[in-house]
């Protein structure tokens, strides 16, 4: 494997008695797609909302292109990093949820626009980029369209081009198209492999095995907060070796 963007090492959270990551150890190689399955309640989202500081971790630590994210090393310390110093880190890591979370009062391409204007990105140059990413996702003729007047799909597609107009180098998807109609499912998956074709590094939560089995480069099983099995989809998708993700992934395939 190349150099990993991504090291997870040793990541444990806590939320009160709840352990809901145990010392979680991963690797995802630059231009690569992981995608991370288990059952409802075994710290998917926690990992992924870890991954970006959205969560802070009670020991370990992620490593995203070979900064701490939330922190510096000092000696054999890790020191955290001011609130700014963060948001600069979150900047190169896009993220897409579940829930579109769009600005309701805004078109799709201001939408698009917000992290830019943010970012001190002069608007024409703004615009430019995000009349490009929505072409990229299908949507060059939504530009002037509200939220309302869009399907989940489309609304989906516009928080894809959102999280990467900031041209983040690592992508992270929750739950990306849970949300969505069934008919709509195919296009956001269609964006996202797009996306990894292009070459950019993802780590995606997901129920779809279709998608993990055509465009992941590696699978994770996450059971109870712990990182029980990964490996290349023909592997675990086919013979996963921990019991709980032959159960799993019997009753989804
Ligand atoms: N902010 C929080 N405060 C307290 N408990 C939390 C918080 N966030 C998550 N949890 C708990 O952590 C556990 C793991 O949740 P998480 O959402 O990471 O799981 P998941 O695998 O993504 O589940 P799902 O597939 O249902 O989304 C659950 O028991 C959940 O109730």
């Amino acid at each position: 494997m190349s150099e990993p963007l991504v090291r997870v090492r040793g990541l444990s959270k806590q939320f009160g008695a709840n352990t809901v990551l145990d010392g979680i150890d991963l690797d995802v190689a630059r231009g690569s797609v992981a995608v991370v399955l288990g059952p409802s309640g075994s710290g998917k989202s926690t990992l992924l909302r870890t991954v970006n500081h959205l969560e802070k971790p009670d020991a370990g630590f992620v490593e995203v292109d070979g900064e701490i994210i939330g922190y510096r090393r000092e000696g054999a310390q890790l020191r955290e990093l001011s609130d700014r110093a963060v948001t600069r880190q979150r900047s190169r890591i896009g993220m897409v949820f579940q829930q579109f979370n769009l600005f309701p009062h805004k078109t799709a391409l201001e939408n698009v626009l917000e992290g830019q204007l943010a970012a001190g990105v002069r608007r024409r140059a703004a615009e430019t980029r995000g009349r490009e990413l929505l072409d990229r996702v299908g949507l060059a003729d939504k530009e002037r369209s509200y939220p309302r007047q869009m399907s989940g799909g489309q609304q989906q597609r516009v928080a894809i081009a959102r999280a990467l107009a900031v041209e983040p180098e690592l992508m992270l998807f929750d739950e990306p198209t849970s949300a969505l109609d069934p008919e709509m499912v195919g296009e956001v998956l269609g964006v996202m492999k797009d996306l990894a074709r292009t070459g950019m590094t993802m780590i995606v939560v997901t129920h779809e095995i279709g998608f993990a089995r055509e465009v992941a480069d590696q699978v994770v099983f996450l059971d109870d907060g712990r990182l029980v099995e990964a490996g290349p989809p023909g592997d675990v998708l086919v013979s996963p070796t921990h019991e709980r993700a032959r159960a799993f992934l019997s009753a989804v395939l």
